[in-house]
């Protein structure tokens, strides 16, 4: 640790391969750890912080995409490249949909292999002030080079992007690398509140001022003196409520209902939508002066299809929390990987967050496999049935219907299906159908 020098960690169960490896990265001035099984690198990893990790694809105990998996639930950050022998592109596929960032064939090129070491050093040297953000996508970088900067200004930020992009994330992030990080960060969803509540909930009401306000109240704005407030779905605040917003960032105090003072308050504001708030303040639907206030910096998170690259990370990183508050610790088949990768994903992180908890939730066994994934993200209820999945079920209903026109009788059902009676017996049991069911009084 705290070593100047540029650590990779090799993972290769052939000798002499890992061998020239090291020589050929020891004399770019790399230092590596050089092992020889995915279970002695995991060991490793306890104790070293290697800036990336190159690992062969086939291995006898834990290949390099079971490895690959694992360092990632461990440190999401670790950039892993793989190497093969073979070099076809399933395995290829296969290794950037569980996260790999790169995929190198044997015999590996040197200028290859160097070029890919330094893109991928290098962006490690990324931020990670954001511990809560789980990414790798250049695009997320960007955006959170931008908010470390901003975050140390007093400046309005208004964060962008679909539902479940990530902007509360972000705006805590923001507010816990500013300045105000001590004091409170308060946070307030504008269409979680009725219209009606929505100005009292934000700038206070005097006890009496309307009915059920029983009690002084101060405000969301008062509990968040000195430090942040985060206004989100901003874009669907009512009108009038825009106007008071105005003025209380003007004048830097709020005046509570039902009360004739105002009250000084000191915050920063930070705000977000979901919708395109340039289009509303077109049409009259968001004050444009309002609009200027709050859009001084603006971060624009872009959906999690536009960043599949981050789904590997996302997973691991979810299996993770969901393992450390006490689920059991489950993990994906790669061709549920495959699917995770694959999907379209219109609900964003929280969706893929809350289809990892479902499955993980019922997953019969220690390895989730696709069908489950697919259930859960319900594309077999919209009517998407897999290829191998649609077959199963015509298969099973097929063999149901022999089984009923031969009354349960397993020769007469082999025949009119033209298998063997053994044959027969196979599919009865990868069907799970039992003969029994169908018996009729009068049998063999
Ligand atoms: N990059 C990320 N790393 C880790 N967790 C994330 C990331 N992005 C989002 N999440 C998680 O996904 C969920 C949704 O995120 P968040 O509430 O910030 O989204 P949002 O854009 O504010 O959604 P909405 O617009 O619906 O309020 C949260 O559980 C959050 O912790």
């Amino acid at each position: 640790m705290g070593m100047a020098r540029n650590q990779i960690l090799l993972v290769d169960d052939d000798p002499k391969l890992l061998r020239v490896l090291t020589l050929r990265l020891e004399a770019e001035g790399y230092g590596v750890i050089a092992t020889s099984s995915g279970e002695e690198a995991l060991k490793r990893l306890d104790d070293v912080r290697p800036q990336m990790v190159l690992a062969d694809l086939r291995m006898p105990d834990l290949n390099g995409i079971e490895l690959l998996v694992k360092i990632q639930g461990r440190h999401p950050s670790l950039p892993v490249a793989i190497l093969s022998a073979h070099g076809d592109i399933p395995d290829a596929v296969r290794a950037t949909h569980a996260g790999a960032v790169d995929f190198l064939t044997k015999p590996v090129d040197r200028d290859r292999l160097i070029s890919c070491i330094e893109r991928h050093v290098e962006s490690d040297a990324q931020p990670n002030w954001a511990d809560g953000i789980v990414t790798r996508s250049k695009t997320m970088r960007a955006i959170l080079e931008d908010a470390q900067r901003v975050a140390r200004t007093e400046s309005a930020v208004l964060i962008t992007g679909a539902s479940g992009t990530g902007k509360e994330v972000l705006a805590r992030a923001l507010h816990d690398q500013s300045g105000r990080r001590h004091a409170p960060f308060v946070a307030i969803n504008c269409t979680a509140v009725p219209a009606e509540l929505l100005e009292s909930e934000l700038f206070g009401h005097r006890k009496g001022s309307f009915t059920g306000a029983h009690a002084d109240h101060p405000g969301l704005f008062r509990a968040a003196h000195g430090g942040t407030v985060f206004l989100d779905e901003i874009g669907d605040m009512p009108a009038g409520l825009q106007a008071k917003l105005l003025r209380v960032l003007q004048e830097r105090e709020v005046r509570p209902v039902g009360d004739t003072r105002t009250i000084p308050v000191n915050v920063r504001v930070l705000s977000a939508t979901h919708c395109h708030l340039e289009a509303r303040v077109a049409d009259g639907r968001f004050r444009e002066d309002l609009f200027y206030r709050l859009n001084v910096v603006r971060l624009r998170l872009p959906p999690l299809e536009q960043r599949r690259e981050d789904i590997p990370l996302l997973v691991a990183h979810r299996l993770d929390q969901l393992c450390a508050n006490g689920s059991p610790r489950r993990s994906y088949s790669p061709e549920a990987l495959d699917v995770l990768a694959a999907a379209a994903w219109p609900g964003n992180v929280r969706q893929l967050f809350n289809v990892i908890e479902q499955t993980v939730a019922l997953a019969p066994s220690r390895t989730i496999g696709a069908a489950l994934v697919r259930k859960c993200l319900g594309e077999v209820g919209e009517g998407l049935q897999a290829f191998d999945e649609a077959r199963d079920e015509f298969a099973r209903n097929y063999l149901r219907q022999m089984l009923e026109l031969s009354g349960g009788n397993i020769s007469r059902a082999a025949r009119l299906a033209r298998r063997n009676r053994t044959d027969f017996y196979k599919l009865l049991n990868r069907y799970k159908l039992d003969p029994a069911q169908f018996k009729q009084l009068d049998d063999e």
